[in-house]
């Protein structure tokens, strides 16, 4: 191991195409250098080109911090390759995916970047360790594999070769992490990675399917998509991806065909690129399936593949099942992570599934995997059992959650983060129960006040997840005020911290706290009504109690966003704060929140919520009540004395 490693400073792009462009701006915007390369200049410029145009439009969306001349202007542009990574401290290699081309430009970096430079390649499918045996240094190499485009897509793959060290992964993941994405650790050099591996069963299975007549390639779609909620078809995606680039893959790996995919490539029909593959573009509108398409599709046949397929990358250590699933909702946009889904269908539903399909197909790929057969074997099969891939809450406390992060300080603050940022906090069914699942078991008496937030840059929340909306039983949803009733009704002062867009069912949320403050950037409205919906989680009762009739009415039956400047006119919200002071007005709530005394805060937001829906002399009476009663406690006699003494109240809720 090297002693002192650089911070990384520089950072050099080989390759200015859609990755390599996309990859030093989302580097640059961080406020790295940036060296961009390629081999002609036009290539280059093109490059730098693509650049300036995605930093305007990331302003004229107020989402960049900076003028984007600023940012630009750390970016350099060379064709020559040494002169790009002599002074490096990373280099990224983003050029055509072909392994001979890939190992020229490794050895020409090895023999010109600085000693200690980290080397990493952008790779989706070449092998790592055949990438870094072209140099002498494979211990400093590693794979950084970004989404495309990688402004928009927050995951980066952190994989590792053979000789790759920790303290070079590590370096790199840190280096994702400073971009604000999201990276997963993929410990092993496996063909396709973490994603790309969970994702080939998912295409490839429905293939098999319609290969062997068992179903069409519509039903496939419509049923992944509205019944299952992905977030499109493995056809439809098949067709965007190209059907040649998974044909290569297979082919490459040796693994067999579906006959299907073959014929589409055999006969040139390679998807959107070329005007026609599974579906028709050029004569057909492409893909056109229906909800009622979906009848009587065997999904649970490629989910239980696609399950195997992650207790293999379990099993072998390649990733953890945290990984696979932060992998596949970021990476894929899957509505929830493979592991998490295969826990709440069972995984000896899974398993009995694999063993049918093996013995009725007699195709290694149903083999179960070890790793699968043991959790099985040890009672581990999901969700009910309160363990599988992931743990769960045993009902003693708050549970193992994955879509929602929480933090419960010393001085009492729960902080609540909507963890979905791909999909804007959409609000999942799982999101919902998990919020309801955290309020009933954390322990009540250690909390003095809630703050609920939306991670990621752009929302709080925008609303119900849409996903699979059309075709959702309402028999089988589960209580869609719940978690709304459970926030407006948990017994501490609640707060919603906004910043970004606050819609549909997340502004409902909103309105189930006590208090709303947001940036000056926020949105807020009621989109359900274009949807042909409404707003279904207290949102109609709610905003027709605070706001005028009026206001409600507009807000309900337009589906319009308003700004946070009118929304605070109206009402809707506390205050509307610039983003630089946003962080200081919520500590001075925050403070007052958890220093408040909790009888009385708890008795105050009792008699106004439930007060509220009474005539005045019943609220009046409750409010009398709850008067009486916080005449009794210790904290009235504190409160007392520490304005005798004119000293701060210490509040112990007692
Ligand atoms: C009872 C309650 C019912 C409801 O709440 S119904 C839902 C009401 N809410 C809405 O209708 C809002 C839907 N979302 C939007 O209109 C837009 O988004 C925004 C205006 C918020 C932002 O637009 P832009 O900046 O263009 O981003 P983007 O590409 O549309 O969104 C980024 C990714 O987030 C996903 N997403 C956004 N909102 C939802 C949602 N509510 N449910 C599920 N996914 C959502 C998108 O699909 C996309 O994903 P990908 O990157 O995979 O294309």
């Amino acid at each position: 191991m090297r002693a002192e490693q650089p911070e990384i400073a520089t950072v050099a792009v080989l390759g200015a195409g859609t990755m390599g462009h996309g990859i030093a701006e989302v580097t640059a915007i961080a406020g790295y250098d940036v060296v961009l390369r390629d081999i002609e200049a036009d290539i280059v410029e093109d490059g730098y080109d693509e650049i300036e145009w995605s930093l305007e439009k990331l302003a004229e969306k107020g989402r960049l911090d900076e003028d984007p001349d600023d940012v630009a202007a750390r970016v350099a542009t060379t064709t020559d390759l040494e002169a790009a990574v002599s002074d490096a401290d990373l280099v990224i290699e983003a050029g055509p995916e072909q392994l001979s081309v890939k190992q020229d430009i490794f050895e020409s970096v090895d023999a010109a970047a600085p000693e200690d430079a980290l080397l990493a390649t952008n790779s989706s499918s070449l092998s790592i360790t055949e990438i870094a045996a072209a140099t002498e240094r494979p211990d400093s190499v590693l794979g950084l594999h970004f989404f495309n485009p990688p402004v928009k897509m927050d995951l980066v793959e952190v994989i590792y070769g053979k000789a790759t060290t920790d303290e070079t992964a590590q370096r790199g993941y840190e280096f994702v992490e400073s971009l604000g994405k999201t990276p997963i650790y993929v410990r092993k050099d496996v063909r396709g990675f973490v994603v790309n591996s969970v994702l080939g069963p998912f295409m490839s299975e429905p293939a098999w399917m319609v290969s062997a007549g068992e179903a069409t390639i519509r039903q496939a779609d419509a049923a992944m998509v509205h019944e299952r909620g992905y977030p499109m078809g493995p056809f439809e995606l098949g067709d965007l991806t190209g059907i040649d680039i998974g044909y290569h893959v297979r082919t490459e790996a040796g693994r067999p065909v579906p006959p299907i995919m073959a014929e589409k490539v055999e006969n040139e029909n390679l998807g959107r690129k070329t005007g026609k593959g599974y579906y028709d573009y050029d004569d057909g509108g492409g893909p056109e399936y229906v909800p009622e398409d979906a009848k009587g599709f065997d999904h649970l046949r490629v989910e239980a593949v696609m399950a195997n397929e992650a207790a293999k990358l379990v099993g072998d250590d390649v990733a953890t099942a945290e990984a696979i699933d932060t992998g596949m909702r970021l990476g894929a946009g899957f509505p929830e992570g493979t592991c998490r889904r295969a826990d709440d269908i069972g995984l000896d539903n899974i398993l009995e599934k694999l063993r049918k399909l093996r013995d009725e197909h007699g195709d290694d790929r149903y083999e179960p995997a070890e790793y699968l057969v043991d959790l099985v074997a040890a009672g581990h099969t999901g969700t009910e059992a309160g363990q599988g891939f992931h743990e769960y809450d045993n009902g003693d406390g708050p549970g193992d959650y994955h879509t929602i992060n929480w933090e419960l300080d010393d001085d009492g603050l729960l902080e609540v983060e909507l963890d979905r940022p791909s999909r804007m906090n959409a609000i999942s069914e799982t999101l919902a129960d998990e919020v309801v699942d955290l309020l009933s078991s954390v322990d009540e008496d250690d909390v003095r006040a809630v703050v609920f937030e939306g991670a990621g840059e752009r929302a709080f929340s925008a609303g119900a997840d849409i996903s699979g909306f059309a075709d959702r039983d309402p028999a089988q949803t589960s209580e869609p005020t719940k978690v709304f009733t459970t926030v407006a009704e948990y017994p501490r002062p609640t707060l919603a911290r906004i910043d970004g867009y606050c819609l549909g069912a997340g502004l409902e949320l909103a309105l189930a706290c006590d208090l709303r403050l947001a940036t000056t950037n926020s949105e807020f409205g009621f989109p359900e009504i274009t949807l042909g919906l409404l707003p279904g989680g207290g949102g109609t009762q709610r905003a027709i109690r605070m706001l005028t009739d009026a206001r409600a009415k507009e807000l309900v039956f337009r589906g319009e966003h308003i700004s946070a400047e009118r929304a605070a006119d109206w009402g809707l919200i506390n205050r509307a704060v610039d983003a630089d002071e946003f962080d200081d007005v919520v500590e001075e709530f925050v403070s007052d929140l958890v220093s408040g005394p909790p009888i009385a805060l708890r008795k105050a937001k009792r008699v106004m919520n439930e007060g509220a829906d009474e005539s005045l002399d019943a609220g009046l009476e409750m409010e009398s009540q709850a008067f009486a009663l916080l005449l009794t406690t210790d904290d009235v006699a504190e409160g007392t004395a520490a304005f005798a003494a004119d000293r701060e109240p210490e509040f112990e809720g007692k």
